[in-house]
């Protein structure tokens, strides 16, 4: 009899938090980008597919990915949305299945929350640790969500910062962020006093126009935007773009869904997994931005962490 373990939606968060462990997440993301990068046979994820759900302002985005040396086969299915301010629906909502890739069945299906906030901000990690200032003192974080609580959890357990800063549209939400936060938070009233002179800044906002400008970026600094994923959205301007170091997860990905990157015209340097495998250089000394988009390779072994662990505790 095949065994099937069902996370249910925002049932399971906490067991599935516990069995994701940063530092393996990490070394595990930075193997399959390093590898991915080098288009070799062994390795499938095509862009993602989007059915755009045009009268609720939503999409539903399909990840698969196959990776061969490890036999992993798993899809992620999330539906994300531009709600209006004050709205109590949720903004993104995942699930990922686990396939036994020798018959096809399914062998797991997971809640894709805590996975998806998890593997962003810890490949958003891998950018900073290559790409952000030698001697990082500042850490920014432009809006006050999921994706920011996550990665203020991975970059504080990853690196130390002097000082950690928080942006949001909503007051209340980002003293409400700091209050939570595991440590000092300054909440900023705008998104130029949040930046001016931060070493590393993450945005993860549902904007759609830019919000950060390159005039109030310290040269130098890195950028991990991770929101923005249509082609027509932006939370980056122009000059910034252009002006820095375009890092992106997947050239691909960049070039079909990251308004930054196709309304601004900018040249892409690198992806992430070229920096990795040693085929692109980490131009640390310079502004960099990492433009993040998600891919499903990355909820593959976030996935199979979750669930070799789990099944090496039953
Ligand atoms: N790159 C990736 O792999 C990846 C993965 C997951 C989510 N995302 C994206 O990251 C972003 C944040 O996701 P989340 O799960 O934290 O969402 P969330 O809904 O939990 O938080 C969104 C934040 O953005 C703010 N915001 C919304 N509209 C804004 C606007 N117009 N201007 C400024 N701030 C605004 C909200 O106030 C909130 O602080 C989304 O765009 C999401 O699609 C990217
Ligand atoms: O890769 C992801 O998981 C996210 C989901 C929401 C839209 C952007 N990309």
């Amino acid at each position: 009899q095949h065994q099937i373990l069902v996370f249910l939606s925002y049932q399971n968060i906490a067991e599935i938090a516990q069995l994701l462990d940063v530092a393996e997440l990490i070394s595990r993301l930075e193997a399959v980008m390093g590898e991915f990068s080098q288009r070799g046979a062994g390795l499938v994820q095509p862009v993602r597919s989007v059915v755009p759900l045009q009268k609720h302002g939503g999409f539903l985005g399909l990840m698969p990915a196959y990776l061969a040396h490890e036999d992993i086969l798993c899809t992620k299915m999330v539906a994300f949305y531009q709600r209006e301010q004050g709205s109590s629906l949720p903004t993104t909502q995942a699930t990922v299945l686990l396939f036994d890739p020798v018959s096809g069945v399914v062998s797991a299906v997971m809640d894709g929350e805590v996975i998806t906030a998890r593997r962003t901000a810890a490949v958003s990690a891998i950018s900073a640790k290559l790409l952000m200032p030698r001697h990082a003192e500042i850490l920014c974080l432009l809006g006050s969500g999921h994706q920011a609580v996550s990665h203020y959890e991975v970059f504080t357990q990853a690196f130390t910062f002097k000082e950690v800063r928080v942006w949001s549209r909503s007051k209340e939400r980002a003293e409400e962020f700091a209050r939570a936060a595991g440590g000092p938070v300054t909440v900023c009233p705008s998104v130029k006093e949040a930046v001016e002179g931060a070493d590393v800044i993450v945005t993860a906002t549902n904007a759609s126009e830019p919000l950060l400008f390159g005039k109030w970026v310290k040269s130098g600094a890195h950028v991990a935007a991770v929101g923005a994923c249509r082609p027509d959205w932006r939370e980056l301007d122009d000059d910034l773009m252009r002006d820095a170091v375009v890092y992106v997860d997947s050239r691909e990905g960049a070039a079909a869904e990251s308004g930054d990157v196709i309304l601004s015209g900018a040249e892409v340097f690198a992806e992430l997994g070229e920096m990795i495998n040693g085929s692109m250089p980490a131009q640390r000394d310079k502004t960099t931005v990492f433009k993040s988009l998600g891919m499903g390779i990355q909820d593959a072994v976030s996935a199979k962490l979750v669930y070799d662990k789990w099944k090496s505790q039953q």
